[in-house]
């Protein structure tokens, strides 16, 4: 059974049609990559997942369950732009992130000196360990940017939105980064959505790589119609369109989209 469903969702701002017909199912544990153009609805997309903002139409389930419009601990988001808390230390700034996924929204004794143990091991991971006393101000925009992602993965989140997180990384940094997320990810299993415009990226990181665009589309007014999602690749399985993974007809398997063969 899939985790989320997203159902036939339509999202329009005023007149303007973001998205249309978007339908999705993700197992637990899936990582799907999005791609497609800028201003295509990507972030909205995660925006509805994330339950910040309802759809004019369709629906998003999570367990069988329709998203309920209050905040929920088992979502957490990484934006492009990061966004930490300026009044506590790096190490704290972890540290409070997995507090605040618990019932109390507070730790104690034992299992605060754990969390704080956790915490300076995943500052090691990242190459944060020499700045862990410091506060986030000190530290340059890549730094903090990996503070923020460090912070989303501490609450251990069920389900994990990122949007372009490793957008304003250096390659090495970034490299260090996807090994802290694959390897969390594989300790946790939680289930991700990663928007990104690095198809690489997309493709290394993601079991599925789903592609928004639009179908329809009038030359005097391009705002005319949303996008939906056009492609769904098994990036696992040398980037074939998902749908023809399943099919029985015992013949070879077509060539991969030219999109797959650029990852
Ligand atoms: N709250 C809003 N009110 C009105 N228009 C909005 C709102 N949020 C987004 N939009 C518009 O919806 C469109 C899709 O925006 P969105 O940020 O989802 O695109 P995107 O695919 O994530 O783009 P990018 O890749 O550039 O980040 C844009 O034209 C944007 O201006």
């Amino acid at each position: 059974m899939s985790l989320v469903e997203v159902r036939d969702i339509f999202q329009s701002y005023g007149q303007r049609p973001i998205l249309e017909r978007v339908n999705l199912s993700v197992a637990e544990g899936e990582f799907v990559s999005i791609v497609g153009a800028s201003g295509c609805g990507k972030s909205t997309f995660l925006r509805l997942l994330l339950d910040q903002e309802r759809p004019t139409r369709g629906e998003i389930t999570v367990d069988g369950e329709p998203l309920k419009g209050e905040p929920d601990r088992t979502r957490g988001i990484v934006f492009q732009r990061y966004s930490v808390f300026p009044h506590l230390t790096v190490r704290d700034n972890i540290v409070a992130a997995e507090a605040l996924s618990r019932p109390l929204g507070r730790l104690f004794g034992g299992v605060k000196r754990a969390a704080c143990a956790r915490a300076e091991a995943a500052l090691e991971r990242i190459g944060l360990a020499h700045v862990a006393q410091q506060y986030p101000s000190a530290l340059s925009g890549g730094m903090q940017q990996r503070l923020a992602i460090a912070q989303a993965l501490a609450a251990k989140p069920r389900i994990l939105l990122l949007d372009e997180p490793f957008g304003a990384l250096d390659p090495g940094t970034r490299e260090q980064m996807h090994r802290f997320l694959l390897d969390l990810r594989a300790e946790t299993k939680m289930t991700v959505f990663m928007v990104t415009h690095d198809l690489p990226e997309a493709f290394k990181l993601g079991d599925r790589v789903v592609v928004f665009d639009k179908t329809r589309w009038d030359p005097h007014d391009p705002a005319a119609y949303g996008a939906t999602i056009t492609y769904d690749f098994d990036a696992r399985n040398g980037g074939i369109p998902y749908q023809l993974n399943e099919d029985q007809d015992g013949l070879p398997d077509p060539a991969p989209h030219p999109v797959a063969e650029a990852g």
